[in-house]
């Protein structure tokens, strides 16, 4: 009878509900064991007319089961809005806490996101900062969860953003760490703190589980940093409007970029006459930009700009990047709209995707312009259909990541008195007042130092280079004013370095180094440095193929800047790198990678393991920034002799090492959207190879997220058994796939080969089932342990020898490592090895972690 009441609640069946009060029931009677009602049931289940009978028979609305929990927590958890409100107007307690979690109904709907129902319980009188056992509040719930409505409606009826629970964790650890960007994003734009710590003295940044988390995180510190450089300084100097942003103007060769900033900057009689000029002589005769060509122009109805004239010679792209970061800035790109529609959609993602590579504040778009050239050449109706439909290809591909004008501008660029080019200068004028519009002001002095530039240049400061060590930038600024601060002028040149004004460089090892003039490095250095068969060198005579001597940049650059200073210039943007300071080797000079093949000699031994993994970019907005893999590079050759201890080998693309057990080497696919990384060791230590492919990667995504903040990646794995035949193509299998593989039979094939490989053999298999557990042993076992527990797994004592002394002083990665071999050796089933692994555990005396591991299987 009891049963079938229950049953019938469950089901909202009414009848049933009466049939048993007629019997005599007591509808308020509890079930066995989990001490609920009819009325939890129905509430729960959302069975509104049983919730309503029963409450008019006057069934207890505050019931509680064994939990403690009363219907109106199951009506909040499961968001059952109407029901809610019955219980509520019969008197349900609105902030009774449940026995297990003591949370409230308010806690259960925001956890799981019922939006009505937290929006109804906080009209209700709901605590909105109510606490349960670990402190949280209703708003660590919703973001810990990642329900973005509910904690908008949270925090827009008093939820304290930032208070903290019993880990000291804020909402905004929760949601970071739990990787819900979209939550991160609302609980930042409403002012969450960003460099808040919890316990263990972690941030939200530290906590954030993927890259896209971190970016968004990163951008808010940086922004915030940047604020609170600009009060500090603003209050002590007082400050002045700017009125300048930039002009990024970028496109293939020869796509009329310099002509187009010529004709912008051009009116009235001067116009016309410079429009003859202008004219090249011979159909052929064009000079191409070196590097990149930066000035200040006025452009009329729009005022002044800083324009940066980006080369269109690949060889460039390199410092291309460096210099494609612009807040205050919008660009325009330009192609050829003769060219034919492949070419230029090839060449418009190439910068765009650029553009975005370099934009490491996902909150913030650049903003764009695109202008198709040489509209002399075409019908004007065919030229814009065109370009309209260029346009919305590229505003579709980049949907949210840049910021493309709706405009389309078909152009002379020769001409500059036109209505095409009167409606870009607007356009220019708009976009300018639009940025500029909540802009803060210039510290003064940053002003006047930007005011002094020029004479300094002049006045042959920095001895024929605009280009300050330290002490010569501080007297020069002492100048202006005597009273001035080092640290506060540092930050002041910081602040000149994010506009581009002039450029920082905090070398590593040494003091700063200000470059007055951006130009005189971007064109007059690299132009010919990083391009010299366009730019022939004046005196360069090369005395080697793959590298250039301390005597070659003295004898071209001695006249006009000390070599000494411009290595180390070069060096910190790593354009080169030396091993001995004599010898320089600069990536972008030297030849591309040779196939696999001809870099690694087949070997015959059948003990010998590949591993290969491949970061490559997530969709086709997506980019590796130029300057990527020369920095990857010079970061790695740094590594020489420590890490490797033979020179490694460099390519254009590539690289080849040895930390002295495996080999590695990196290859960039010809695409550029893609990073390979491959490790061998011929003696068969799959351990050894591992270490060498994680140290690798770490570098790899660390050189990526400085070098390209906006592009996104995903990780593949490399077909072991292609590399180890030397094949010349990289065979990759996407996770997905491969942990399907794992699940199934532990096997795999690519499409394009003819044969199947075993999961194991590739580096996924270290990403295992078993990487968790391994780590979590490796975590708490303790020093005087190891040892035991490796010879209860069987392992000799020369392998735990080996351990120890290529680990030495880090237990944990010994620890680890020694697992790993352990799983190597015994090759059964996952299962299996974790019953073995527990039983070793509970032989050397640590039950208390065999435990922990029974409870993770699940
Ligand atoms: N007819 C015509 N010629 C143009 C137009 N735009 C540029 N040109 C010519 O094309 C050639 C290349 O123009 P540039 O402005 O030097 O090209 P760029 O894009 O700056 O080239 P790089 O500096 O190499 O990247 C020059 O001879 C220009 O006169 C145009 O709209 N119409």
């Amino acid at each position: 009878m009891e049963k079938s009441f229950f049953q019938a609640s469950r089901e909202g069946d009414v009848s049933g509900l009466r049939a048993f009060r007629k019997g005599g029931g007591d509808i308020n009677i509890k079930e066995k064991g989990s001490m609920r009602t009819a009325l939890h049931y129905a509430a729960s289940r959302g069975k509104l007319p049983a919730v309503e009978w029963l409450v008019s028979k006057g069934a207890d609305v505050n019931a509680k089961d064994a939990l403690r929990r009363t219907p109106l927590h199951e009506a909040a958890a499961k968001g059952r809005v109407k029901i809610s409100q019955i219980l509520i107007g019969k008197g349900a307690e609105v902030n009774v806490k449940d026995f297990a979690a003591h949370e409230t109904p308010l806690h259960s709907a925001a956890g799981q996101g019922r939006n009505g129902v937290v929006e109804l319980l906080l009209t209700k009188g709901g605590v909105v900062n109510a606490t349960d056992e670990e402190q949280k509040t209703p708003l660590h719930r919703s973001a810990q969860g990642g329900h973005v409505r509910a904690t908008q409606i949270v925090l827009s009826k008093g939820g304290n953003i930032n208070i903290k629970d019993k880990a000291e964790d804020a909402p905004l650890h929760c949601a970071a760490a739990g990787d819900h960007i979209e939550a991160v994003k609302l609980l930042l734009s409403q002012g969450a703190d960003v460099f808040a710590r919890n316990k263990e003295n972690l941030s939200p940044l530290d906590v954030a589980g993927s890259q896209s988390v971190r970016k968004l995180i990163r951008a808010r510190q940086k922004q915030i940093d940047r604020q609170v450089m600009q009060h500090d300084l603003l209050s002590k100097d007082g400050g002045v409007k700017i009125n300048k942003i930039k002009l990024l103007v970028c496109g293939d060769e020869a796509t009329g970029k310099s002509t187009l900033i010529g004709s912008l900057c051009r009116t009235g009689i001067k116009a016309v006459f410079t429009r003859e000029k202008h004219k090249p002589t011979e159909p052929d005769a064009r000079s191409p930009t070196a590097g990149v060509d930066v000035g200040t122009m006025t452009v009329p109805n729009a005022g002044e700009f800083a324009i940066f004239d980006f080369a269109g010679q690949a060889e460039y792209y390199v410092t291309h990047a460096m210099l494609m970061h612009a807040k205050l800035g919008v660009y325009v790109t330009v192609y050829n709209i003769t060219d034919d529609a492949e070419t230029q959609t090839q060449q418009l993602q190439r910068w765009l995707r650029m553009i975005k590579a370099g934009n490491g504040d996902p909150s913030f778009t650049p903003k764009v312009v695109l202008v198709g050239s040489h509209a002399d050449k075409m019908d004007k109706q065919k030229g814009m259909s065109r370009a309209a439909a260029l346009l919305r290809s590229m505003r579709e591909q980049f949907r949210g990541q840049l910021d493309i004008s709706t405009e389309a501008f078909v152009l002379d660029c020769e001409v500059s008195q036109s209505p095409d080019m009167d409606r870009l200068r607007k356009h220019l004028a708009c976009l300018k007042q639009e940025i500029l519009k909540d802009q803060p002001q210039l510290p003064k002095l940053c002003s006047e130092i930007v005011r002094k530039v020029p004479g300094w240049c002049r006045n042959n400061l920095g001895g024929g280079a605009p280009v300050l060590r330290w002490p010569e930038y501080v007297k020069a600024v002492k100048e202006i004013d005597p009273l001035v601060q080092e640290d506060f002028l540092l930050k002041s040149t910081e602040y000149l370095n994010d506009i581009a004004e002039l450029l920082l460089i905090r070398a590593t090892s040494s003091e700063p180094i200000v470059v007055l003039t951006p130009p005189w490095l971007c064109g007059d250095v690299f132009g010919p440095l990083l391009a010299p068969e366009n730019f022939p060198i004046d005196h360069i005579e090369r005395e080697s193929d793959d590298h250039v001597t301390f005597r070659e940049i003295s004898r071209v650059f001695a006249r006009t800047v000390s070599p000494k200073l411009l290595i180390s210039i070069l060096r910190e943007f790593q354009i080169c790198h030396s091993f001995d300071g004599t010898d320089f080797i600069f990536p972008s000079l030297l030849r591309r990678l040779p196939p696999l093949r001809e870099i690694w000699k087949p070997t015959k031994s059948e003990s010998v393991v590949y591993f290969g993994s491949q970061v490559a970019c997530k969709d086709a907005t997506d980019s590796f920034s130029p300057d990527f893999f020369p920095r990857l590079q010079t970061t790695l050759l740094k590594e020489h002799p420590s890490t490797f201890p033979v020179k490694p080998a460099v390519w254009k693309d590539g690289m080849v090492f040895t930390d002295g057990k495996s080999e590695g080497l990196i290859a960039m696919s010809q695409d550029n959207m893609a990073c390979n990384i491959v490790v061998r060791n011929p003696s068969g230590f799959r351990e050894y190879c591992y270490y060498l492919l994680e140290r690798l990667q770490k570098k790899l995504n660390k050189v990526l997220e400085e070098s390209s903040p906006g592009t996104s990646v995903v990780e593949k794995v490399i077909s072991s058994r292609a590399l180890k035949e030397h094949r010349d193509t990289f065979y990759t299998y996407d996770r997905k796939s491969v942990q399907e593989a794992a699940r199934k039979n532990g096997s795999l094939s690519h499409p394009d080969l003819q044969w199947s490989e075993r999961v194991y053999d590739l580096v996924f298999s270290q990403e295992g089932p078993n990487k968790h557990t391994f780590q979590l042993v490796a975590k708490q076992l303790r020093a005087a342990e190891w040892r035991e527990l490796g010879r209860e797994l069987g392992l000799s004592d020369s392998t735990l020898d080996r351990l120890q002394k290529e680990f030495s002083g880090d237990l944990r990665e010994t620890v680890y490592r020694m697992l790993n071999k352990w799983e190597e050796e015994t090759d059964g089933p996952r299962g299996e090895a974790r019953e073995k692994l527990s039983d070793a555990l509970v032989a050397v005396e640590r039950r208390d972690i065999a435990d922990v591991l029974i409870c993770d299987e699940g």
